[in-house]
């Protein structure tokens, strides 16, 4: 049996009271017991982080890049075992679990560059003879707090680019997948990370997640998941005046006009509303399809999903694992039930589903005869059930499109130049698709939302920058 630590300060710390970490694929498979860490331990990674951070924070640029490459290159190495890991606990498939894990190494690659190119400028000052240098500094010590449906990659997002311009961090994950965020503590401190660079605090959000973001040690942070947790996270930092960038929900709109190459619409929203169990913030839940596709669209997204395999994350055949626990799932069904109440039409699955194995499955849910103002049509799911709502054109399409509270992405299907370029031009998201589902981004390129989808600079990319260091204006005069 596996147990999963903390991390903190160089090394790994217990406890007595632990946590099951069960397998949402088969509830009889006990992968682990993980620590509950609590305050004190809070308190011990970032004294330990704010010990290390005078150091790490001037280290020189090849230390830091290459600390980074070796743990991208050993992640993307042990990608099937660890892809197995993360399917086991997050309940992903494999496919997309060892493709998380590919993702996770390239991210630490692709920021062992970035290291290396931390960019400045000098300019002339308008007084005569001096100069005006325009440098970046490490922020500090970074407070990270991670959801369960990306184990490994959101917190290398996070944590690759705090390294790489200096920061040290605390992170603590979800508690549904403390082994994949123990692995990544393990394969940096092999790499040659200096202790108290990076710290693991495992444990409960409301109790260590709230003690992070409360510490006065902290110098920023960085949140994914739910809209409540983040918007107490956006007042907290406000009252102790440091910066905070928060990914939060979506409800994600997915246009398919009636000119829309109808394969490339039905693999889009197969794709973006149900494959890894719905269980993405870019997740199409909303399907806006225009009046003349929309029956043969219905139709031929139906026969899809009746052809997908839920199962087994661990399954080659499975398409769909289960939903992440029980707590979710019910949430799901409700959502759903709640949908019907309203008068929407369930046209295909939002079943639960007793397999070999006892697991939370759920067959992916299709509503259709819904309109936008539904609650279903306004609240994240966060699970396999996406709604069609019809529109006559692309202004009502755009207009629906548009009216949520979130803004993460949005995508058109169509083969019409002049409506994909007004769709991305008009779209209120921060990522816009065209003929591609509005799930699945690349790790090198801004990721992030408009409304209430994110708050502060972006993640990932050249843009991280913004969010990891702080910009210093020096007037030199010789
Ligand atoms: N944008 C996204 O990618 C995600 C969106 N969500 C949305 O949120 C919904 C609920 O999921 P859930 O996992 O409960 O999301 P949460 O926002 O509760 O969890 C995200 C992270 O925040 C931590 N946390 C919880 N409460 C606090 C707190 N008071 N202070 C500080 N940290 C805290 C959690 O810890 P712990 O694990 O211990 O609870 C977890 O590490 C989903 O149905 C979905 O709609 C969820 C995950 C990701
Ligand atoms: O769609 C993706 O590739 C990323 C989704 C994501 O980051 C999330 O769900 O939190």
């Amino acid at each position: 049996m596996e147990s999963y630590k903390s991390f903190i300060g160089g090394k790994w710390v217990g406890t007595e009271a632990t946590t099951h970490n069960v397998n949402p694929s088969d509830t009889k498979d006990l992968l682990g017991l993980a620590a509950q860490s609590g305050i004190e331990h809070v308190n011990q990674a970032v004294a330990a982080a704010r010990e290390a951070f005078p150091a790490w924070s001037t280290s020189p640029i090849q230390l830091r890049s290459r600390i980074l490459d070796v743990t991208g290159n050993e992640i993307l190495a042990r990608r099937d075992e660890l892809g197995r890991l993360l399917a086991s606990e997050e309940g992903k498939t494999l496919r997309e679990a060892t493709g998380e894990v590919i993702r996770a190494g390239e991210i630490f690659k692709f920021m062992a560059g970035e290291a290396l190119r931390i960019p400045g400028e000098v300019l002339d000052s308008t007084r005569p003879g001096m100069t005006v240098e325009i440098t970046r500094e490490a922020v500090g010590v970074i407070g990270m707090i991670t959801p369960w449906n990306f184990p490994i990659a959101i917190p290398a997002w996070k944590t690759a680019p705090a390294l790489a311009f200096g920061n040290c961090v605390v992170i603590k994950p979800a508690e549904l997948v403390p082994a994949s965020a123990q692995v990544l503590a393990d394969i940096l401190h092999r790499a040659g990370l200096p202790d108290g660079v990076f710290n693991l605090v495992l444990g409960k959000g409301s109790v260590v997640g709230q003690a992070l973001i409360e510490h006065p040690g902290i110098d920023a942070i960085s949140f994914t998941g739910s809209q409540g947790v983040g918007e107490n996270i956006a007042q907290i930092a406000a009252s102790r005046m440091i910066r905070c960038q928060l990914e939060m929900g979506g409800k994600n709109p997915l246009v398919v006009m009636d000119d829309a190459d109808i394969d490339i619409a039905v693999e889009c929203a197969l794709d973006g509303s149900f494959f890894a169990t719905g269980q993405r913030c870019t997740a199409s839940s909303r399907l806006i399809v225009q009046s003349g596709i929309h029956d043969q669209f219905v139709e031929r997204l139906v026969s899809r999903m009746k052809a997908i395999n839920v199962g087994h994350a661990l399954d080659p055949q499975t398409h769909i694992g289960p939903v992440v626990d029980l707590r979710q799932l019910e949430s799901n069904f409700s959502h759903v039930h709640s949908a019907r109440a309203e008068g929407a039409e369930l046209i295909y699955g939002g079943e639960r589903l007793d397999l070999a194995t006892p697991g939370f499955y759920m067959s992916p849910a299709l509503l259709i005869a819904t309109h936008n103002d539904m609650k279903i049509n306004q609240d994240e799911v966060f699970g396999p059930v996406a709604s069609v709502i019809p529109a006559a054109d692309f202004d009502e399409a755009l207009a629906i499109a548009n009216n949520t509270r979130f803004g993460l992405s949005s995508g058109i299907v169509t083969r019409s130049l002049k409506h994909a370029a007004a769709f991305k031009r008009h779209s209120q998201a921060g990522m816009v698709m065209v003929n591609a589902p509005t799930a699945g981004v690349d790790p090198h390129v801004p990721f992030g939302g408009r409304k209430a989808s994110s708050f502060g600079p972006r993640e990932q990319g050249r843009y991280a920058i913004e969010f990891y260091t702080s910009v210093k204006t020096s007037y030199i005069q010789p």
